[in-house]
């Protein structure tokens, strides 16, 4: 894999507004941030050597700073997307955000995860612009056709906050994928109100499953994408409360 001593140019060709802001009335303070969706040209033609199946990230040079992860949210032809929150004042959102059609970054790859196979039910947890990871690494997992249930739990604030609507639509003509939205600050239909805990965990997971009756606990794999804090809280939930081992029921390793 890539390091930052070859970093390499790659343009920056188009960007797509996911998610619009919401000002507070605080002039400082913005009630729901944006998500960007940026697509650059592979640097020098030369395809990334990101594998987004196992949440490989793309790393952008800041200049003057130090790089920073972003998830690749798409690899397409010739090209790759990261989508990101831009966090006013932010380091590197905002170096992000001030970039012009043609401007170049310089970014390299890292990685080097390894899915943990055998699983045939796949849990996963979002935790707001962690699906950007989630998201491509549960299409990934509907390509193996030993897996019998992907489920995705993306935890967010408000609706309003949740993007790629229609891609998780697309992805639910497969039967086998499931999502539920957590909005902790909002009540809608068909979405759950509050955050992810052990009981909703053992809820959509365990009893929904049969964990422990129908589906052998070793067969289950987990993930959760968000903040260190929010996958440390995960890890407690699913390896502690719930009795998950680490080793065994990870989805990705290290
Ligand atoms: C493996 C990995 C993958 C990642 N993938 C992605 C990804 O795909 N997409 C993505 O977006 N991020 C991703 N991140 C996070 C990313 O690396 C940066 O940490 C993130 O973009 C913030 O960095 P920053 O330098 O812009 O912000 P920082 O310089 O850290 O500052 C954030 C600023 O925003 C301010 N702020 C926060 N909330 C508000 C608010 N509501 N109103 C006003 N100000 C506010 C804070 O006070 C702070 O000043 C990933 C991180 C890792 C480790």
């Amino acid at each position: 894999m890539m390091s930052r001593a070859s970093a390499k140019p790659a343009k920056f060709l188009r960007k797509v507004c996911q998610v619009e802001a919401v000002r507070g009335d605080d002039a400082q303070w913005w009630d729901r941030l944006p998500v960007y969706t940026l697509t650059f040209a592979d640097p020098g033609g030369e395809r990334m050597p990101c594998r987004i199946a196992c949440g490989d990230v793309v790393k952008v040079v800041v200049p003057n700073y130090k790089p920073k992860s972003y998830s690749m949210s798409r690899q397409g032809d010739g090209e790759f997307d990261i989508t990101y929150k831009y966090y006013p004042g932010g380091k590197c959102s905002g170096y992000l955000e001030s970039l012009s059609i043609g401007d170049e970054i310089q970014c390299f790859a890292k990685g080097g995860k390894r899915r943990n196979d055998g699983g045939t039910h796949i849990g996963m947890v979002a935790f707001g612009v962690g699906i950007t990871e989630v998201l491509p690494v549960a299409t990934a997992q509907l390509t193996h056709s030993d897996v019998k249930r992907v489920k995705l739990i993306w935890a967010t604030k408000t609706w309003g906050d949740c993007f790629w609507l229609d891609e998780l639509e697309r992805l639910k003509a497969d039967e086998r994928f499931e999502v539920v939205h957590v909005l902790s600050r909002e009540d809608r239909d068909g979405c759950r109100r509050g955050r992810v805990t052990p009981e909703l965990l053992k809820e959509e997971l365990d009893e929904a499953w049969g964990v422990g009756t129908t589906v052998d606990r070793a067969n289950v794999r987990l993930i959760s994408i968000g903040t260190k804090a929010m996958m440390r809280d995960f890890n407690d939930m699913a390896y502690a409360d719930l009795d998950y081992k680490y080793a065994a029921n990870r989805l990705l390793e290290d």
